[in-house]
């Protein structure tokens, strides 16, 4: 033993073993202190990129907001929380022209023509259109932050076939409504060029402006290509299945508050109306048949996974759970101790009523208690509103505002929904 250490144990009168361990935990202590920052699991553990909310750097929110709402992916949900944050901060949103309908008359590209004049100059854009670049940042001001969503493409095609299956006629020549025989023989029902056909194919693809035609199978190049004009553009890809991560990004990303992302979910089809489950070889044939949009999806899954990564894993997670807790309080505040969504002939509000797309489909929607007035009432009613009452009033609003009698809109007064698209019946 060295000389010191025999000292200190004639001194402490402390057993060999004993001053071993001393010296064994103090060395350890040590290495910790010295290399601590080269640690592995420290980092991953307690992320430095992620501090604690309140203590978020004060950037100034960002405001101007281009969303591109892809069909069938959440997007009602998140065009509700941009349109609840414009108004909130008396910002314009860009809404279409009343013959479009409540979307920039899709399936036609994208025309800043669509745009109602008193809708414009824009700080926020969030619905239905198919993206064109140079006519979209011909109308938004720079400096807009471009968001989009993505939903895995077997569960979105689920949604498509389920919602548009009067309207798309590659859907209504299918014998008994069955998913499985159209992904069975889809070219027995699909014809390219025909009315709605992009929403029996590639309905990523082309709400994303691209050629819907394409398969990666033959021309690996078109898919990569795309990728490369989404990245180019889009600040942020959402993930649907990943929805309240997705809201934790945005929100890092614009600088708003945990507060600014509470949501109610909407346009959600009740239990009855879609499969509990999609088979597996169900979910093979529908990503086969959307091969591009399964491209896409895959590879904007991994690049959003990534962004989780680097702003910590933990910290994510953990302010989604934040925000799913906030979320629950807020949707007993407004509807109830026990909230539940309803088909909308159960809905007595006629503001929340959602638009149905046929008797076969039941869309569900929040009501509010009875009884229920003043402005906690009007921020509730506004949570749970479905896009056809909100782009009505919000037009209504922003044309007041700009026009001759500039007196607060009343929002429960609207007229009776409209259907949400210009969909023929008779086709
Ligand atoms: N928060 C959240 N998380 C996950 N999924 C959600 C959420 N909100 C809505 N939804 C589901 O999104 C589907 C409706 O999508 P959209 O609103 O984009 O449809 S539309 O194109 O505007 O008609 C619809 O899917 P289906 O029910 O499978 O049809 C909704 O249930």
């Amino acid at each position: 033993m060295p000389p010191i250490l025999q000292r200190l144990q004639q001194a402490t009168k402390m057993s060999r073993r004993k001053i071993l361990l001393l010296v064994l935990g103090c060395s350890t202590l040590s290495l910790l202190i010295h290399q601590g920052a080269q640690l592995s699991w420290y980092p991953k553990l307690f992320p430095l990129s992620c501090p604690p909310l309140q203590d978020s750097p004060p950037r100034p929110k960002h405001m101007t907001v281009a969303f591109l709402k892809t069909h069938k992916t959440a997007g009602t949900t998140v065009q509700n929380i941009l349109f609840r944050f414009a108004e909130r901060h008396n910002l314009t949103v860009a809404l279409p022209h009343p013959s479009c309908e409540h979307q920039f008359c899709y399936p036609r590209n994208f025309s800043a023509h669509f745009v109602h004049p008193a809708t414009r100059p824009p700080h926020v854009l969030a619905s239905h259109l198919r993206f064109d670049r140079a006519e979209l940042q011909r109308l938004m001001p720079p400096g807009t932050v471009y968001v989009t969503i993505l939903r895995e493409p077997a569960a979105m095609f689920e949604s498509l076939f389920s919602y548009y299956n009067q309207y798309c006629p590659a859907f209504r020549r299918v014998p008994n409504s069955s998913l499985e025989a159209f992904l069975s023989a889809p070219e027995a029902y699909y014809r390219a060029g025909e009315h709605f056909a992009m929403f029996a194919h590639n309905t990523l693809a082309y709400d994303l402006g691209g050629d819907n035609e394409r398969s990666p199978r033959d021309d690996a190049a078109y898919l990569a290509g795309l990728i490369r004009q989404v990245e180019e553009v889009f600040s942020l890809v959402m993930i649907a299945e990943y929805f309240d991560e997705s809201l934790v990004l945005l929100r890092r990303l614009l600088a708003w508050d945990l507060d600014d992302v509470l949501y109610a979910r909407l346009n959600a089809r009740a239990a009855s109306s879609r499969l509990a489950a999609i088979p597996a070889a169900l979910a093979r044939a529908a990503r086969a048949w959307n091969a591009l949009d399964a491209g896409l999806y895959d590879h904007f899954n991994a690049t959003f996974w990534r962004r989780v990564a680097l702003a910590g894993r933990a910290c994510v997670e953990r302010e989604a759970r934040e925000l799913r807790e906030a979320r629950e309080r807020l949707l007993r505040r407004c509807f109830g101790d026990e909230p539940v969504l309803r088909p909308a002939a159960q809905i007595r509000t006629k503001q929340l009523q959602p638009w149905q797309p046929s008797r076969k489909v039941d869309i569900m929607g929040y009501d509010l208690p009875s009884g229920r007035a003043g402005p906690a009432t009007e921020a509730c009613l506004k949570l749970a509103m479905p896009e056809v009452q909100y782009s009505s009033y919000l037009l209504r609003k922003q044309k007041r505002r700009g026009g001759v009698r500039p007196r607060p809109e009343p929002v429960l007064d609207n007229p009776p929904p409209r259907p949400i698209r210009a969909l023929p019946r008779g086709h």
